[in-house]
């Protein structure tokens, strides 16, 4: 990561709250504090779309976090319209069919497609019940190898998973890590979690972060303190 880099687009905040007018108040209080934000499913199918062309046209970096998982060729026209918007990050869930589909879609626009490897709510005995006989960390591995075979950027993995995904990928891979939670902070859903300077530490080039900032009384102090953190690794 070049010296560059503003600490700022490291942290992706999770607009998931209702209605895209609490999401647009939200994106106003944390102001400059924050540069990038991720539409999910919550917000996707009431506005979420419109409201990402918005924060584009204002300047903000969007990630559409669609977690796409269907037969090639809805994945690819999916994909073609997602990058016609102008969003920055898209996800796709890394199965070689739907991931080769979407590297087909975004063509050669600048949209950075993301395969999600294994869920961060999910652990050993999840991925056993979802009929898997690999451990998370086998599974997640193997999927790593896969996003990079189909010629996508980057994947999406828990901040403790980081290391080994790095050793798999090397530097060619964005890695953005969901499940990442200051010290102290409620875990909630999640159950593989760091704090945002173990994430980094470990090689994360992004955080996701939701509920510890938009829950927050004061939102754009929380943005702050994280890219401080980011910053001080
Ligand atoms: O494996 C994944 C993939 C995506 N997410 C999304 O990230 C945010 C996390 O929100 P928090 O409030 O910080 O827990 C949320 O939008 C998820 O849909 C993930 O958590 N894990």
């Amino acid at each position: 990561m070049s010296l560059l880099v503003d600490n700022r687009d490291r942290l992706i905040i999770a607009l998931d709250v209702p209605t895209v007018e609490e999401a647009a108040a939200l994106v106003k209080r944390i102001g400059d504090e924050a540069t990038f934000y991720k539409i999910g499913h919550e917000l996707l199918y009431t506005g979420g779309v419109d409201l990402a062309r918005r924060l584009i046209g204002e300047g903000k970096k969007v990630f559409i976090d669609a977690k796409l998982h269907d037969i090639g060729n809805t994945v690819e026209r999916a994909t073609a319209n997602l990058a016609a918007l102008g969003a920055h990050f898209l996800t796709v869930h890394a199965y070689p069919q739907t991931l080769q589909a979407a590297a087909r879609g975004r063509g050669s626009s600048n949209l950075k497609i993301l395969g999600i490897t294994v869920l961060t709510s999910y652990d050993d005995n999840d991925v056993m019940e979802c009929g898997f006989a690999l451990s998370v960390n086998d599974l997640v591995l193997r999927r790593a190898k896969q996003i990079l075979e189909s010629g996508v950027d980057g994947v999406v993995c828990a901040p403790t998973d980081v290391s080994a995904v790095r050793s798999v990928t090397g530097e060619r891979a964005l890695l953005v890590t969901p499940g990442v939670r200051p010290s102290g902070a409620a875990t909630g859903d999640q159950k593989r979690v760091a704090t945002p300077a173990d994430a980094i530490r470990a090689g994360a080039d992004h955080l996701v972060v939701g509920r510890p900032v938009t829950k927050s009384a004061d939102p754009a102090r929380a943005a702050a303190e994280i890219v401080e953190e980011i910053a001080a690794v």
